[in-house]
């Protein structure tokens, strides 16, 4: 039989109309089946939670990919209560003792959930280890966080604080509205590295960004294209085509520069036994829970992220909702002031024993501006698990939403008639629980109170009409994406 080339022509455009027909209701069909069994179907069918995200919860992927997945969780407790099915196959809980049993010692740890991309990206480390490894990583690296390491470390951290205090001090005189995200990024990066590496990234000397910080930006920004892998494969290729090479290569960027910088700080030998992070941790090498160099440049690189970001983020949170709340303001800093003859006197020691009010605002910044938005989430083993039973509710805050250092105070924990008396504290968990919990969570607190309170003792501090609704505009991308927070700095009259 002949056909002519117009006619095959059109019988290949007939044949591909009808597969691509096809393909798309197999799809379809394949999709509608999925979403009916999530619905109705699914073991977790009973729980309550938006209906949209169970049934596609490519949905769920979108709001991550817009900064909004935390706003909206949020959101759903508010609508559905302690525990929101957020997913086909994905719970959250707002209650406090989910904490102890999804995070806490005592039972079985439930292993981290890492998707899969996530697991191919990244070197091992201290974060995404299975319960061997992360048990070995954590053995070498408690020494570097226990009170004595803190004290020999206070030397380098107080350097940099200072540095803070006399490039602010030029500021002021210059009589400008800074952007005191970065001051603050700068300090903590500056000395995470120094303890870290043994270096300076140098910001606050410089007085702008590095390499480092954009990186660390452009990672958070691959970030959610990269959980769309899981739930929608085309779509994240598609994004990431699309995505600029800073975004793309960012994650691979920053694993050089840290394995660079590792591999120099383990050669200078002068700097071994100066009590830094890899001072501490080089120390287990050679034992059973020793590290190994590709092993010692994935945790240091860890530690610089989780270290440095987090501090500043909520130094940023408190100075903004300090400056929002004149009544607050005013004691913190009058306490600050009364505490201390000289800038000198501040220490981390002082710090902690003299500003009880100052650690109230910094609690209740953790509380409205936590560091680590997103939470990590955590499988169930092939056993069933009992999560604190949601139908017990518990007693939460009738002031949830306005900055109330007072509710941290002592006074209002033993007074009845105090407004936050029945506040549900246990569920306030920024730094998580158990064995994972936040390895740095004494250093953190010692560094965000020597910088907060010299930044008090020294300048006088008021925000400028632009940043009046700071925290309230903003995204999430695993961490905050935390646009110019511009204030008017005057030293203070003494
Ligand atoms: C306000 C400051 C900080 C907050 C709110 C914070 C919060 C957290 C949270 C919620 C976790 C648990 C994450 C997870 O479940 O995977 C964590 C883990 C961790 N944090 Fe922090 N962090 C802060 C500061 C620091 C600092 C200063 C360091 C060290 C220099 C640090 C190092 C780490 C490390 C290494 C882990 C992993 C611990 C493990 O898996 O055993 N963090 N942090």
């Amino acid at each position: 039989m002949h056909y002519s080339s117009d006619s095959f022509r059109l019988v290949s455009w007939q044949g591909l109309l009808a597969a691509f027909c096809l393909i798309f209701l197999t799809q379809l069909v394949i999709t509608l089946s999925r979403a009916i069994h999530n619905l109705y179907f699914h073991p977790l069918s009973k729980v309550p939670g938006p209906n949209l995200w169970i049934a596609f919860p490519i949905i769920k992927d979108i709001a991550q990919l817009r900064g909004r997945l935390d706003f909206k969780i949020k959101e759903y407790h508010e609508q559905y209560g302690p525990v929101v099915r957020i997913s086909a196959d994905a719970l959250s809980f707002t209650s406090a003792g989910a904490w102890k049993d999804i995070y806490g010692h005592g039972h079985a740890e439930l292993p981290k959930y890492m998707p899969e991309f996530y697991a191919k990206l990244v070197t091992t480390n201290i974060i995404n280890a299975d319960a061997r490894d992360h048990f070995r990583f954590r053995r070498a690296m408690l020494p570097a966080f226990a009170d004595r390491a803190l004290d020999q470390q206070e030397h380098i951290i107080a350097a940099y604080v200072d540095l803070l205090v006399e490039k602010l001090s030029g500021l002021a005189k210059a009589g400008k509205a800074i952007n005191i995200v970065q001051w603050y990024t700068y300090t903590t990066f500056d000395l995470i590295g120094d303890l870290a590496y043994g270096t300076s990234f140098d910001g606050l000397k410089a007085g702008k960004q590095n390499g480092w910080i954009r990186n660390i930006e452009n990672m958070m920004r691959l970030f959610p294209i990269l959980v769309l892998a899981s739930s929608s494969p085309a779509i994240s290729k598609l994004l990431l085509f699309f995505a600029s090479d800073k975004i793309k290569n960012s994650q691979e960027a920053h694993k050089q520069m840290s394995t660079e910088l590792t591999m120099t700080r383990i050669k200078n030998k002068d700097m071994d036994r100066q009590g830094d992070f890899m001072d501490l941790m080089m120390r287990a090498q050679g034992k059973d829970h020793g590290l190994t160099d590709a092993e010692l440049a994935a945790n240091s690189d860890t530690l610089i992220v989780a270290g440095s970001e987090t501090t500043a983020t909520l130094l940023c949170g408190v100075t903004y909702y300090l400056l929002k709340t004149p009544r607050s303001l005013q004691k913190c800093v009058e306490e600050v002031r009364s505490a201390f003859e000289s800038d000198a006197d501040i220490t981390f020691k002082a710090a902690s024993a003299k500003l009880p009010y100052m650690l109230g605002c910094l609690d209740e910044a953790l509380r409205l501006f936590p560091p680590l938005p997103t939470v990590t989430f955590l499988a169930t083993l092939a056993s069933e698990c009992t999560i604190f039973p949601p139908t017990i509710p518990n007693p939460t805050s009738t002031t949830p939403k306005p900055f109330h250092p007072e509710r941290w105070l002592p006074a209002a924990q033993s007074d009845p008639n105090s407004p936050f008396f029945n506040d549900c504290r246990e569920a306030f968990q920024p730094f998580s629980v158990g064995p994972r919990n936040c390895i740095g969570r004494n250093l953190a607190y010692h560094e965000m109170r020597l910088i907060l309170a010299k930044v008090l003792w020294n300048f006088d501090l008021k925000l400028t009409e632009e940043s009046q609704n700071w925290a309230e505009s903003q995204k999430t991308f695993a961490l905050w994406e935390k646009p110019p927070l511009m204030v008017e700095i005057r030293e203070r009259e003494h």
